[in-house]
């Protein structure tokens, strides 16, 4: 059965900061960056990760992209990585890692993915991180935990699961949760949530503000700032689809991805309130 995606099934598991806890405690979440010319969607991730309430954002970059980030951010961290290994062991200890946004599509994401996947942390898949598995699927289930995310909009679906969308979105989306063994956001203007245990909802306040470039970008990084504070895989992803649409709908006309972000306080304040009553 088919759950409308509704804040009263997850509000009172969004993780909120206790009196004793520090920036460590609340939750590390690091964001892989692509090239030097296109960091601009890691830092979109980033910013939202941060927004969710992820204690200790980190952006690991290609050593060529770490001139260009750094004096564009200023709460998040930055590291560069020079190979696989080296991204491996610095993406250690984190509690979730968001990958793909603008990665590029060639081995070396690959390569990234397969070596984030032995640090156990939550992995949150996206954009070339999925595309470039096209026709290497097998190579990607590999890598996956159950806890792991991946986040596709249609096109990215139809690369990893040929197909699969002629059966329909809601038997397409349950069937690849399914293959992968792993969460499954079907992007759109009702999101569709599949959990490998059979789970699936539909995201009913969907705001068509956001067809605009760089929002699914942010929708990792809410997805992964969640994930970092240990929010379960399945609940983190159907809590930020909501609240990425709520965001958009309390913005409104002229919104662009840089704005979700900021409209994240306001939106989050209201489901406290609301989980508090
Ligand atoms: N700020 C930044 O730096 C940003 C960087 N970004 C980065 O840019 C890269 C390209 O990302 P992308 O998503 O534009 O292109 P990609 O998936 O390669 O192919 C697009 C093709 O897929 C198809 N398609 C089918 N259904 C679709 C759907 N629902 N939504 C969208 N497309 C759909 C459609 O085919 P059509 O329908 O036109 O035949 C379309 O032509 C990637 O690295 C990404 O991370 C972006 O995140 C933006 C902000
Ligand atoms: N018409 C629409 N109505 C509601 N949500 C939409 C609509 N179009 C796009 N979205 C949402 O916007 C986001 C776009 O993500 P994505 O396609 O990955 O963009 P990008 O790669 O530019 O970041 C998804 O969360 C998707 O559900």
């Amino acid at each position: 059965m088919i759950e409308t995606n509704d804040p009263a099934i997850w509000r009172n598991f969004l993780p909120w900061p206790s009196a004793e806890t520090h920036k460590h405690a609340r939750g590390r979440l690091a964001v892989v960056s692509g090239k030097a010319h296109q960091t601009g969607a890691a830092r979109l991730a980033a910013h939202a990760g941060l927004r969710m309430g992820a204690g200790v954002v980190r952006i690991l970059c290609p050593p060529d992209a770490a001139s260009v980030i750094a004096p564009a951010v200023r709460a998040v961290m930055l590291t560069p990585f020079s190979s696989p290994e080296n991204l491996g062991r610095e993406a250690a200890g984190s509690d979730a890692v968001v990958i793909g946004p603008a990665a590029g599509l060639d081995d070396a994401t690959i390569a990234n993915i397969q070596a984030l996947g032995s640090t156990g942390a939550v992995l949150v898949i996206d954009a070339d991180g999925l595309s470039v598995f096209k026709g290497r699927t097998a190579e990607l289930f590999a890598v996956l935990d159950r806890d792991d995310i991946l986040t596709p909009h249609e096109g990215e679906f139809e690369r990893l699961f040929p197909g699969l969308l002629t059966q329909g979105r809601e038997v397409a989306v349950q069937e690849a949760a399914r293959l992968a063994q792993a969460t499954i956001v079907l992007k759109g203007a009702q999101t569709l949530i599949a959990s490998p245990d059979g789970r699936v909802r539909r995201n009913e306040n969907g705001s068509p503000w956001l067809a605009t470039a760089g929002t699914g970008d942010v929708l990792a990084g809410m997805i992964g700032g969640l994930a970092a504070q240990r929010m379960e895989s399945f609940d983190a992803a159907c809590a930020a689809v909501w609240l990425h649409s709520d965001a958009a709908h309390t913005f409104g006309p002229g919104l662009t991805s840089d704005d979700l972000p900021d409209c994240l306080p306001r939106v989050l304040s209201e489901m406290r309130s609301s989980a508090l009553d």
